[in-house]
């Protein structure tokens, strides 16, 4: 017999001590289920043998009207006495040949696993599916093992895309109405992604079950704006729009929420005026989730101060953001300079998605894991720029993002067209936060282009460093200090002629698709 395709978009797990005082497991069961909760796992952790096989009968009678299947935690027994339509095991319980002896062939068997190492194991094991976790710290069971993050899922699905046999996988650990959107998108990679999650107190705690069940389900089957890529983008098309995107700028007047260091702030807020975007500093948690409900309103994170507290509260405020759906700019600066900021980068990526991440060559490509080769070669080299290409795409696809490698050239991906750009001048490099600014152009840029990022982040490269090559020459300019002060006064120009139709400065624009050689 072929057993039935298991649905394990939403994989409820109980815990009886979370259930709110006032109502019954049973009773929270129901409510998930008529939420739309796919598969139940029922967890007694302390109960005596006869009463675990009552309560599982009782839930048995439910999920069976609901047509769902109920795996039962570790106990085989309990399984085999109320003939449950599956069990889930932990790595240190009951092995799966004699779990399977035991249940048969048509039985469910899911595992835990954390590393490949243990998905590798499970899949030769001949489980059907895996539970991958803790991707968050849980309060609901004591961590045996540190938590793997999103970066860890994806491992484990990478290296499950590229076995014969098809396991099946929900991620587990503090997943929740916050979490589960990034959990379930960020961690999918090229052919795979998650069957769904487990979830424990979000649901089991909840005084509307039925509710928080709906909607999480809707997050893990509805993809959010940022899976879609638009494919095989053409220099030229993407050129024609770049003029929209300033214009809009101007006549829509973003809010840019700045969390910036102390070096690049005043500088940020003038440029961010310059092109008519509204800028706003701000660092206090309490006020984010106002901010981010500002119509048009986008956030830039540069991480230029590495404070006590920093990650928490740039999380916070990627969160509140994100949950209004509103763009999200990383700048990781000096991203592989100490392990603080190692550290602190990878923490964000494992818990956040961005829009749009950019930085310099060294921070681009220590993001990505990469040493980078910046000092001592010639960047402009076509194997260096290869190298940085590849780097880009990858990390882009990786995250579901955009990324802007600046230098010399700037390469920007979607994670499937690469753009090089090559406008720009010396005197960029030569001041400070130059990159930083750069940031809160994007801001405002992708706050009036999210349904296309990577026309911001051109727009925004190209209306930068074309300012920066006039600013260059402008009468009056010596040397980078009357440089800064020229930069934002052609921002500001370029932003007028092209709102007021002149978009002549445009054809300085040098810039290319990428394309590797053969
Ligand atoms: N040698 C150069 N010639 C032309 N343009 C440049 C050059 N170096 C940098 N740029 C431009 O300067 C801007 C900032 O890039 P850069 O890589 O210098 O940032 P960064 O190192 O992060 O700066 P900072 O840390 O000071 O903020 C980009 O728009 C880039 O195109
Ligand atoms: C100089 C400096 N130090 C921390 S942030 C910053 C601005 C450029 O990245
Ligand atoms: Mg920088």
């Amino acid at each position: 017999m072929v057993p039935p395709k298991v649905d394990y978009s939403l994989y409820l797990v109980t815990d009886p001590y979370l259930v709110p005082n006032g109502t019954t497991l049973k009773e929270q069961v129901q409510k998930a289920i008529d939420g739309g909760v796919t598969l139940v796992q029922l967890r007694e952790k302390d109960a005596e043998t006869c009463d675990f096989i009552e309560r599982a009968k009782a839930i048995h009678e439910i999920t069976k009207k609901a047509g769902i299947p109920l795996l039962i935690n570790d106990r085989v027994d309990v399984a085999l006495a109320i003939d449950a339509e599956g069990i889930h095991i932990g790595q240190e319980d009951i092995d799966v040949a004699t779990a399977r002896k035991l249940l048969g062939p048509d039985k469910i068997i899911g595992m835990s696993v954390s590393y490949v190492s243990e998905a590798a194991k499970a899949v030769e094991d001949g489980v059907d599916y895996v539970g991958i976790g803790a991707i968050y710290d849980t309060a609901t069971k004591t961590p045996k093992k540190p938590p793997i993050g999103i970066n860890g899922a994806r491992k484990v699905l990478s290296y499950l895309s590229s076995v014969s046999r098809y396991v099946s996988t929900v991620a587990i650990g503090s997943l929740n109405l916050k979490t589960v959107r990034n959990v379930v998108h960020l961690s999918a990679v090229p052919g795979r992604r998650l069957d769904g999650i487990a979830v424990v107190s979000a649901i089991i705690a909840a005084t509307d079950p039925t509710a928080v069940s709906k909607e999480l389900l809707s997050l893990v089957r509805d993809p959010p704006y940022w899976m879609s890529v638009i494919p095989n983008r053409d220099v030229s098309s993407v050129l024609a729009e770049v003029p929209t995107v300033i214009s809009k700028v101007r006549s829509e007047t973003p809010f840019v929420h700045n969390i910036i260091n102390r070096v690049a702030t005043n500088f940020a807020a003038n440029v961010n005026l310059s092109i008519g975007s509204s800028p706003a500093m701000s660092e206090n948690v309490a006020e984010f989730d106002d901010f981010a409900a500002i119509p048009n309103s986008a956030l830039l994170i540069n991480m230029g101060f590495g404070t006590d507290d920093w990650v928490e509260k740039y999380l916070a405020a990627a969160g509140a953001y994100a949950k209004k759906l509103r763009p999200v700019v990383l700048d990781p600066v000096a991203a592989g300079a100490s392990e603080l900021r190692k550290g602190a980068v990878k923490s964000m990526l494992n818990r956040s998605h961005f829009d749009i991440i950019k930085g310099n060559e060294g921070e681009i490509f220590s993001v990505a894991g990469e040493a980078s080769q910046m000092r001592g070669v010639d960047s402009t080299s076509s194997s260096q720029l290869q190298k940085k290409a590849n780097v880009v795409e990858a990390l882009a696809a990786k995250e579901k993002t955009i990324v802007v490698l600046t230098g010399k050239e700037d390469v920007i991906s979607d994670g499937m067209t690469t753009f090089v750009l090559r406008n720009g001048h010396r005197y960029l490099a030569d001041i400070t936060a130059s990159g930083c600014v750069l940031g809160s152009i994007i801001g405002a840029a992708v706050a009036v282009s999210l349904e296309d990022r990577f026309l911001a982040a051109v727009a925004s490269v190209l209306l930068y460093t074309i300012a920066a090559e006039r600013a260059a020459v402008a009468p009056g300019v010596r040397g980078p200090g009357t440089f800064i002060a020229a930069l934002i006064d052609e921002l500001h120009l370029l932003s007028n002629a092209t709102v007021n139709g002149d978009v002549s400065w445009l054809e300085a624009a040098e810039v290319e698709r990428y394309v590797e050689d053969a």
